[in-house]
Parts: structure tokens; sequence; C-alpha cells
């Protein structure tokens, strides 16, 4: 599942570019050629490749789902009543189910509606912003306002505003679309307090499921998920994998990813000199609670975990100083797996490209000159839907 970055890029600015989570405004008829070539080498290799907004578009087919929908998307984005509220749900409702979700991707701005008689609240507004919704700029970065594990999903509370209300698009969707509808189990929806997201969430093996702890997933949340799966899925161990809270490395799967049944990436400024990191391995504990141990040796409790007698971590930019940080930022560690030993990069990262293919996996390589301006690689653009049992 991808989306196809539109014009919600072109809706950041300088002053709203760090609330919105961007380091910088991606070109976007290069994004999207960019975009376009990462969707047909996923299909060259035999991948189904679906859209958000065309999902979108078929769940809110029927007008009191969509009415629905507009409601909590306008709550969502601050608005619960009072002229504002009023007069965005009324221009939300005139729109078709295709321009409602290009809408809500793109954002609504104010000179958009004909806002009639102000109340207090809508004179008190900030209008020095021109929009009343946000646009959804990271909404190219589907891995993450839900995750598929086993025969369901997580369906996530997001940590920043600038996403939260991405992850609802996704509760319509399995709701909804008939695709999904009444299809998937969800082990853990978006109604909490601590949140959790797809780039932390790393599905290792049929019963095995890494976490990241980090700036966008908590330990509450992971405990929560741990103890649903626990309870309802054939999953029975999870490892919460600490890691820094920045923006640089906001997600697991920027440092760390799975490419081979025993084969991963690893950006070496998450391990001690030594190669240690601390984690927490989760299992089912008496009466539905949830046990843990500590550990600092990752591959050691990743070898017990797969039932594997060597892991093989490979280190993003060969370990250099200079190089590792340089190809992490561009998510030279961002790798998306289609087939064991078989992986999506980008262009960029040609140093751990290289190495990669040294350690004799099959690397497909992206164009990522504007994709990358968002922080996000080739695993955060998509959202696996089936996996093979291999
Ligand atoms: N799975 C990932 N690593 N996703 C990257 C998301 C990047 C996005 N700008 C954000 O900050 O949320």
């Amino acid at each position: 599942m991808l989306h196809r970055p539109g014009h919600e890029i072109e809706n950041i600015t300088p002053d709203s570019m760090e609330r919105l989570l961007f380091d910088d405004i991606p070109y976007l008829p290069i994004a999207q050629e960019e975009h376009d070539f990462f969707a047909q080498t996923l299909r060259d290799n035999g991948t189904e490749v679906i859209y958000t907004e065309d999902l979108a578009t078929e769940a809110l087919a029927d007008e009191a789902v969509r009415n629905e929908f507009i409601e909590r998307q306008v709550a969502e984005a601050g608005f619960v009543a009072g002229v504002t509220h009023d007069a965005l749900v009324e221009y939300l409702k005139a729109l078709t189910p295709r321009d409602l979700v290009t809408r809500i991707y793109e954002g609504v701005r104010r000179d958009d509606l004909e806002l009639k008689a102000l109340d207090l609240a809508a004179v008190s507004e900030n209008t020095a912003w021109p929009f009343l919704m946000d646009p959804l700029p990271n909404a190219y970065f589907t891995r993450d306002p839900q995750a598929s594990i086993g025969e369901g999903m997580s369906v996530n509370k997001m940590t920043f505003p600038a996403r939260q209300r991405e992850s609802m698009i996704t509760e319509y969707i399995l709701k909804y679309n008939p695709r999904f509808a009444g299809r998937v189990k969800v082990w853990r929806d978006r109604n909490h307090a601590s949140h959790i997201e797809g780039g932390d969430e790393l599905v290792l093996s049929d019963h095995v499921v890494a976490i990241g702890i980090s700036q966008r997933t908590t330990a509450d949340a992971i405990q929560d998920i741990a103890k649903s799966l626990f309870a309802n899925s054939d999953y029975d161990t999870v490892i919460a994998i600490s890691i820094p809270h920045n923006h640089a490395m906001m997600h697991l799967d920027t440092v760390f990813t799975m490419i081979n049944y025993d084969q991963f990436t690893v950006h070496p400024d998450i391990l001690t000199e030594d190669g240690k990191v601390d984690n927490w391995v989760l299992y089912p504990g008496k009466d539905g609670e949830v046990t843990f141990e500590h550990h600092t040796d990752i591959k050691e409790v990743l070898k017990k975990a797969l039932g594997k007698s060597e892991i093989d971590l490979i280190p993003t930019g060969n370990g250099d100083p200079i190089v590792a940080p340089r190809e992490q930022w561009n998510d030279g560690s961002n790798t998306l797996a289609i087939a064991p030993g078989e992986v999506v990069t980008y262009n960029r990262n040609y140093v751990s490209n290289a190495l990669l293919r040294e350690h004799g996996i099959l690397v497909h390589e992206v164009r990522s000159s504007e994709l990358s301006r968002g922080r996000g690689g080739p695993r955060c653009m998509s959202c696996p839907i089936v996996r093979e049992d291999i």
C-alpha cells in the first residue's frame, strides 16, 4: 500500500516545515516521478501495488459514512462547533468522495471557505496561518499510520498532530473498503493516549516482532500491543529495542531493518562500541500479563528468538564515522525487503548499497533526490498488506 505524493507537498512552507516534520520542500513533479519509479520497481518484482487514496475513496462511497468521517476529521483538526466548524463541514460535504480524499490530504485553506458571520472563536483564530485543516504531507510514508502483523493490524495513535489524522483514514479503509471490511483483526486501535507508529513495528517471523522504543513509540504502547498479540494471535515474543529519541532516527526502521532470515541492516550509532543496545524481550506471563527480560546483546537475542546460529548485522555506510551518519540521514538503513535477501533502497546511499551486495543481497535501487527530503526511505514509503508464508 502506497500513497502517491500530491499537492500536500506543495502546501509546506518554511514556517510550517518543522511542525509538519519536513526538513525541506520537495519539488513535487520530480517526487512524483521518483515515486512512480518506486511503484513500478515493486510491480516489476511481483508485488501488487494499491494506493491509500483509491482505497479511501472506495471506503467513503456511502454518504452516511462520508459524513461521519468529515465530522471526525474536522473535530480532530480542532473544530468541534461554531461557524468555522460548520463552514468546513458544509464545504467538505459538497465534494465527491475522490475530491474529499484529495482535500483531506492537501488541507483546507481559510480562503477555500466563505466564512460569513463570525463568532468569537472564529475571530480569535490564528489568521496568520492560511490553513484551517493542515495538509498531510507525510502521508506518502504509508508505513506509519498502521502496521500489518500476521492476520491483523495495529491502527496507530500517532505522536504528532501533523500525522494523527492519517490513521483515521486507515480506520475507515479497514471498516468500509470491501477488500478489507470484516477481514482484518485490529490488535490495537487508535483510541489510546500512548502512541506507536508503524516505522517502529518490525515483523521478524510468524511469532516474533521487534518494536522500537523511540521518539514515536512509548514503552506503554508496546506492553499494550504485546498483551493483545499474546492473547489473540500466534505472536509470543516482542523485542523492544531502545533507540535515541531524535528526528534523524524517529523510528526503529531508520536504524535497523530485517533483510533476510538472518541478516539485518544496522546504523552503528545505535550500538555501543562492543555492539550492544538496550532491549527488553516480552513474553506471555501469568493471567494475561506480560513478563520481560532486559538484555543488551542484540545478536544473541535475535539468534534465540529466530532460532539461528548466526546473525549478520550489516552496518550502514560501512560503519565509517562520516559516511554512516550521512547515509543514515538519507535513509541508508531504511531498506525494504521484498523477499528474503532482496531489497529496494535509495540509489544515493551507494556505500551502504555496495556493502549489501558484498553480503549477498540483491539490491534494486530507486531514485531519491526529492522523496528523501521527507526523511523516509523505501520501507517508510510502503505498508505491506499480505506477506507470503515462506
Ligand atoms: N517509517 C519511517 N521511518 N517513516 C519516516 C517518517 C518521516 C516523517 N517525516 C515523520 O517524521 O514522521
